[in-house]
């Protein structure tokens, strides 16, 4: 939809439909609650429908959100650096999410449908891990030969998924105080990994993206698995990458 037919922006953020962004946004972020992934305000999903961007509040109960907190942006109507941000549709006692810039990152470059941020304590260990190893900025957390891995893309214009021999690589970027400072190192991770779905930010979370909202949940659900799936294997000394030799027919 764009930008300029819109006569009344609070009707962007009111529908019958339950796959509407203003919806979906809150059904999500309430099961991505119970999955401990959006705890004491943290995290968040936004939404993309063409030029439309739908964005929770700041520093709200992330389960609690109804349609009516939903902030709307146009993607066009933004001045090219996204710094200074402009909203068709804003709820009158909020602030829009501070994660908005990285949000727009996974639109703009990888032209994402969803993006979600979790805080998910899994994402947070896996980085604890990597630091572990020692110093040094150029962090990845890597995993073959696992199932869950074929929930993944095979990246930006690729078609089909990673299959299961294949390695599975997501970048690490540092935490910064502010979460909008993060973005110029998120930018930097999909340039230099321009496959990845996903960066992980140190003692904080992970933000996935995806084509759609249904291919950004079961990519952060197959990340997750494989988070806590890493953490466990490390505890018990099995490697994330193995030298396992294929079998069957390699199509
Ligand atoms: C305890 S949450 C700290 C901020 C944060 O990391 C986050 O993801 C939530 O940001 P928002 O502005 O969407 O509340
Ligand atoms: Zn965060």
């Amino acid at each position: 939809m764009a930008a300029e037919k819109i006569e009344n922006p609070d009707q962007l953020v009111v529908s019958d439909d339950p796959n509407h962004p203003a919806n979906l946004i809150p059904s999500l972020c309430a099961k991505f609650w119970n999955l401990g992934w959006v705890t004491g305000t943290g995290g968040g999903c936004s939404i993309r429908d063409d030029d439309l961007v739908y964005l929770a509040p700041s520093g709200v109960q992330k389960e609690l959100m109804k349609p009516a907190d939903i902030y709307v942006l146009s993607l066009a109507a933004q001045e090219p650096t996204f710094k200074q941000r402009t909203y068709i549709r804003s709820p009158p006692i909020y602030k829009p999410s501070q994660c908005t810039p990285l949000f727009l990152a996974a639109f703009t470059r990888r032209g994402a449908g969803c993006c979600i941020h979790t805080h998910s304590q899994w994402a947070v260990l896996v980085t604890l891990l990597l630091e572990s190893q020692g110093p040094g900025n150029d962090k990845v957390f890597e995993i073959n030969n696992i199932e869950q891995i074929k929930g993944f893309g095979k990246g930006m214009n690729k078609t089909g998924n990673l299959g299961y021999h294949d390695t599975l690589r997501i970048p690490v970027i540092e935490n910064t105080p502010h979460e909008e400072d993060l973005t110029e190192f998120l930018e930097e991770a999909m340039e230099k990994y321009p496959d990845t779905y996903a960066v992980l930010v140190r003692r904080h979370g992970v933000y996935v993206w995806g084509d759609n909202v249904h291919k950004a949940k079961t990519q952060c659900e197959s990340l997750d698995y494989l988070f806590q799936l890493a953490v466990e294997m490390k505890k018990l000394g099995i490697p994330w990458i193995s030298n396992v030799t294929p079998v069957g027919p390699q199509r």
